[in-house]
């Protein structure tokens, strides 16, 4: 079965206890934290989510696009995240890592950039709950979802079966209506979304029609029979 995580990288910021309930029926509401040093961009941090947690029933999913995870990433389990994931490009010690949040009682996920292959952390897949392959450059919402990632989505999906992982693969950046479907049959089944969300006349709805989407569409994969 699909999740679908809004992005309140798309919403507006001013109103995000609002925007937050609007997307009642969502899985996850994803949280992008930016830095200006990880990424040329400035979002939110460990304040904001902790009154977030409080605005909210839907579990947050915290995306750290920052420098030294090591030392914020226990922060936003605290603040109250429930899953969160850290960028391997900036972690200086990931199992350690991924280990102290699933401690402290949140899942561990790790991010790979689009340029980060997969396969050298093939053997630390066993320590996470989720690993994110990002689809666009991160760093801002509406983005143009980059297809080049879909050999990388079909491989990792492919390592997750031959470990026999319970782990979920999502996946952040440029995706639609027209994208979720080529995600969902190359072997994700976490979906992030901002712009085609809150861009939405009716964010609720373009939830539930990412949805019903991504789970025909898992439905009939070949990795998910197979599973
Ligand atoms: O991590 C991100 C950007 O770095 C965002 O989660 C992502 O871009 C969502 O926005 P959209 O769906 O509009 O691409
Ligand atoms: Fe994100």
């Amino acid at each position: 079965m699909a999740q679908i995580n809004p992005s309140i990288l798309s919403a507006d910021f001013a109103r995000l206890a609002e925007e937050a309930t609007a997307v009642e029926g969502a899985d996850w509401l994803h949280v992008d934290v930016m830095d200006n040093h990880f990424v040329p961009n400035l979002t939110l941090g460990v304040p904001i989510v902790e009154s977030l947690s409080r605005a909210t029933e839907t579990p947050l999913d915290c995306h750290l696009m920052i420098e030294d995870p090591d030392r914020w990433a226990p922060q936003y389990v605290e603040a109250g995240a429930g899953s969160v994931t850290f960028h391997v490009e900036a972690a200086a010690a990931p199992v350690r890592l991924a280990r102290e949040i699933r401690a402290k009682g949140a899942r561990a996920s790790m991010a790979l950039k689009p340029a980060t292959p997969i396969e050298p952390y093939e053997d630390l897949l066993p320590e996470l709950d989720m690993l994110l392959i990002m689809t666009v450059e991160p760093g801002f919402g509406g983005q143009a979802f980059l297809d080049i990632m879909l050999p990388k989505i079909r491989r990792t999906r492919e390592l997750i079966s031959k470990h026999g992982l319970e782990l979920w693969l999502q996946v952040d950046g440029g995706v639609s209506e027209s994208t979720i479907e080529r995600c969902a049959e190359a072997g994700a089944d976490v979906f992030v979304a901002g712009s085609a969300v809150y861009g939405a006349n009716d964010p609720a709805e373009a939830v539930r029609a990412l949805r019903t989407k991504a789970d025909g569409t898992i439905a009939s994969a070949a990795w998910a029979c197979n599973h």
